[in-house]
């Protein structure tokens, strides 16, 4: 086997997404990999969860990986594909027995499911948690996320079946996603003319004795935060869809921002503190304040994306054919610093496909051509590290 590309796991943020990047782009160009101390940057001794675990195994399967080392809590892996990739059902079930977020499998298998699967689209149902703390939630997915991939001509539908908490007592959900794969390579993208601001909708998940209060809490702070929240004069749209959590320890609340030029800034905050009898009024204030305020700083950076999506596209980005940018945005006349994730989203694309990213966000991505799992242009040689000693297919055309 030729030797694979050695990721150190405690590497800046150091935890799952390091793992997840670094197995999505090998699954795709058939670069093998080895990772140590995965997580290592996480209390509790770091390792595999089983979350990661799922994505490892499901994207091991697919790729027709040979794997070492993926188990429980294991803090090494070797992950390396086959030239082929296994010909998999285009209705596929992933479930998970833990409320593992269903978005962190999502954000492991997507790229290679938009790259290197079948003609047909691809429905993939998956069991786990649609609200769990950091990570995304299933209506960050389909309310930012999910938009904005379709912005630039990735199609993925989500239809939730039913919510899994990791608060309140963990409980299963599930979600189905409908992917059209890409036939060609991803066009160059920029995320960089971010518009005004023209409407704002929030999700609150809460329980239904407490619809009312929160929905007068919500108008109230859209009133005083006006100007902050809305760059011009005209009639903002404000809307408020709310569901009930049928439970009296689930208040989740995901605000997005939608600006003239279609962008989606989102935040969220599932509420995980102490709960004690008498205190929902607290609850409810300190929720709807804190995603408010938590907006309202993404809105003030004047940038395309919010933090999380930043670190999010970033393998997109490295995956397209040629210059793709996306403005994070400008604080007290400087660029906003990208997040620890997203530095660490960076360093995984440069190690594995030696792309650059450039201090204004962008890169110059490898031109991946998708179904064939192989690597292709000429940019894509000079790209990747290491190519001449890697056993993978170079089409020289
Ligand atoms: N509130 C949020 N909204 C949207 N995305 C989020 C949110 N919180 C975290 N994320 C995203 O979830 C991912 C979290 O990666 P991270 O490595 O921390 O997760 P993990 O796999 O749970 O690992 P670990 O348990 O090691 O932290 C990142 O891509 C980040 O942008």
């Amino acid at each position: 086997m030729t030797k694979p590309i050695h990721l150190e796991g405690t590497t800046l943020e150091g935890g799952g997404q390091l793992l997840r990047i670094a197995i999505g782009l090998s699954s795709l160009t058939k670069i093998p990999i080895h990772i140590t101390n995965i997580r290592g940057k996480r209390s509790g001794g770091g390792g595999l969860k089983a979350q990661h675990l799922t994505s490892v195994q499901w994207l091991g399967k697919a790729s027709n990986a040979k794997l070492s080392g993926a188990g429980l809590k294991s803090k090494e892996i070797t992950f390396a594909p086959h030239k082929k990739n296994r010909e998999y059902p285009t209705n596929a079930h992933i479930s998970q027995s833990t409320p593992g977020s269903i978005n962190l499998v999502l954000q492991a298998i997507l790229p290679y499911i938009l790259f290197s699967w079948t003609e047909e689209p691809v429905r993939i149902c998956i069991t786990g948690g649609t609200n769990v703390s950091n990570s995304p939630s299933y209506d960050y997915a389909s309310e930012v996320l999910l938009p904005m991939l379709s912005k630039i001509g990735m199609a993925v539908e989500s239809q939730l079946h039913s919510r899994g908490w990791s608060t309140g007592s963990a409980r299963l959900g599930s979600a189905t996603y409908n992917i059209t794969p890409l036939q060609a390579s991803l066009p160059a993208f920029r995320f960089d003319e971010r518009g005004d601001i023209h409407s704002i909708k929030a999700i609150a998940l809460a329980p239904k004795a407490c619809e009312s209060h929160l929905r007068k809490e919500l108008q109230v702070m859209f009133s005083k935060r006006r100007e902050a929240l809305f760059d011009t004069n005209h009639n903002p749209e404000i809307e408020v869809e709310f569901e009930d959590s049928h439970h009296d320890k689930r208040f989740y609340l995901l605000l997005v921002a939608t600006t003239t030029t279609g962008m989606k800034l989102g935040r969220d905050w599932l509420y995980d503190h102490g709960f004690r009898a008498g205190k929902i009024d607290y609850i409810i204030s300190s929720l709807v304040k804190k995603v408010m305020n938590d907006l309202i700083s993404e809105i003030e950076h004047g940038g395309c994306v919010d933090g999380y999506l930043r670190d999010q596209l970033v393998i997109y980005q490295a995956l397209a054919k040629g210059k793709s940018v996306v403005d994070g945005g400008c604080k007290k006349g400087e660029l906003v610093r990208p997040s620890l994730h997203t530095q660490t989203a960076h360093w995984v694309v440069n190690e594995v496909l030696g792309v650059q990213f450039e201090e204004d966000g962008s890169c110059e991505g490898i031109a991946f051509v998708p179904s064939k799992g192989r690597l292709t242009s000429g940019r894509e040689k000079e790209l990747v590290k290491g190519i001449k000693k890697l056993d993978i297919d170079v089409d020289e055309g």
